[in-house]
């Protein structure tokens, strides 16, 4: 790809300097090691794999890579398990915004699902309330030492429970207290997108944004419905759009019917890359499809899914693509523009960023 700057220059340190616009983060996939063990021990959760930091880092690494979606899934539950009061919730939702700031990320979308932190009694109203508290707390820490980010939040139903109506109605219920849009998350087989029909249809008739996870662990199907029957506006990972794009021997490609719909209607790509090699969706960062979805253009976005998980930040995902498919400065400018464009925030607050914080950022590291 296009790039001024060897790309020796684009290791972890330098990039964590540039602007970086973050679509996709779990907010119970992006804990501190250390915080789930005193999370863990001041609200007497047992059950912790491990008791040392190091190895607790390690174990949610190793237990998460495990080639189905499925057995990544099941980490959460001790993420999840320590999430459970309003205290907690504070916590770890400032430590995200703390964290995303000193990597570079000036705007992040951070998404969670209310409906699994209610296990000791917290209403889903209380839940939405501690995480804003710990985000602004957060916005305030970075502020105050200089830094700048903005947060904001997409609430999750999940899949497998049935209760996207009440969570719909949540995030519009908040829309204008720092909810930005809705998503739903979960094991993908044997759940389509269609089973929360009402939902989209609420949000849809409300003026409100979404996007869904679709085109992980399932394919064009899965794809199809979420744009066609749901209306999402984005797709969370929409890696499996690849099965609809033919690459003959002599390099010809040709896109099928939803991919070029995908591409002509602009529809983002929450991609994920480490995430996926983890779940097995893609076979290695090298052979992630991200380099032909880029080369054709595609609305392509970075995200890490899940930090913790992933052992991974914005800037280690940016530097293993670059090493990985040769991208430059010019790339990781695209990235962050498609990802800014994408943003389920006010236009006008959009151009601000872009005009005023990204281009200003890349602008010495791309000569014109
Ligand atoms: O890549 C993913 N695909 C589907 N669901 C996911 C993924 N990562 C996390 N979650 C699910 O989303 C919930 C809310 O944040 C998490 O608890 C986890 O179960
Ligand atoms: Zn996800």
């Amino acid at each position: 790809m296009s790039s001024d700057i060897p790309s020796q220059s684009l290791d972890v340190e330098s990039i964590r300097r540039v602007p970086k616009v973050l679509l996709h983060d779990h907010l119970d996939g992006g804990l501190r090691p250390g915080t789930v063990l005193d999370l863990a021990d001041s609200i007497g959760y047992r059950g912790l794999p491990a008791t040392d930091v190091g190895e607790l880092g390690q174990w949610f690494r190793d237990a998460a890579d495990s080639g189905s979606l499925e057995s990544y899934l099941e980490t959460f539950a001790h993420t999840c398990g320590v999430m459970q009061t309003e205290e907690a919730l504070v916590r770890v939702a400032a430590e995200a915004a703390e964290d995303l700031a000193a990597d570079g990320v000036v705007y992040a979308e951070v998404r969670y699902a209310p409906e699994l932190f209610v296990e000791r009694g917290l209403s889903l109203p209380a839940v939405v309330e501690a995480v804003q508290e710990g985000f602004a707390e957060g916005e305030r820490r970075v502020a105050a030492k200089g830094g700048r980010i903005h947060l904001s939040t997409l609430l999750c139903a999940m899949r497998q429970h049935a209760r996207a109506y009440e969570i719909a109605e949540l995030a519009v219920r908040y829309r204008d207290n720092g909810v930005a849009g809705f998503d739903i998350a979960g094991p993908e087989a044997g759940f389509p997108p269609t089973r929360n029909l009402d939902a989209f249809e609420y949000l849809r008739t409300s003026n409100a944004h979404f996007t869904i996870h679709a085109g992980e662990a399932f394919g064009l199907a899965s794809i199809w419905e979420a744009i066609q029957h749901c209306g999402a506006e984005r797709l969370g990972h929409g890696v499996r759009i690849v099965d609809d794009i033919k690459t003959s021997p002599g390099g010809e490609v040709q896109l099928g019917r939803l991919a070029n719909y995908v591409r002509d209607r602009r529809i983002p790509l929450e991609l994920c890359p480490s995430s996926n090699v983890q779940t097995g969706a893609a076979p290695s960062i090298a052979e992630h499809p991200i380099g032909l979805l880029t080369r054709l253009r595609f609305r392509v976005t970075v995200n890490t899914d899940n930090r913790l998980m992933s052992g991974c930040t914005m800037s280690s995902e940016f530097a293993a693509l670059a090493e990985a498919f040769g991208f430059g400065w010019a790339d990781l400018q695209w990235f962050t523009i498609n990802a800014m464009k994408s943003a389920f925030l006010d236009f006008d607050k959009r151009l601000d960023i872009i005009n005023n914080v990204i281009k200003p950022g890349y602008a010495d590291l791309i000569a014109s």
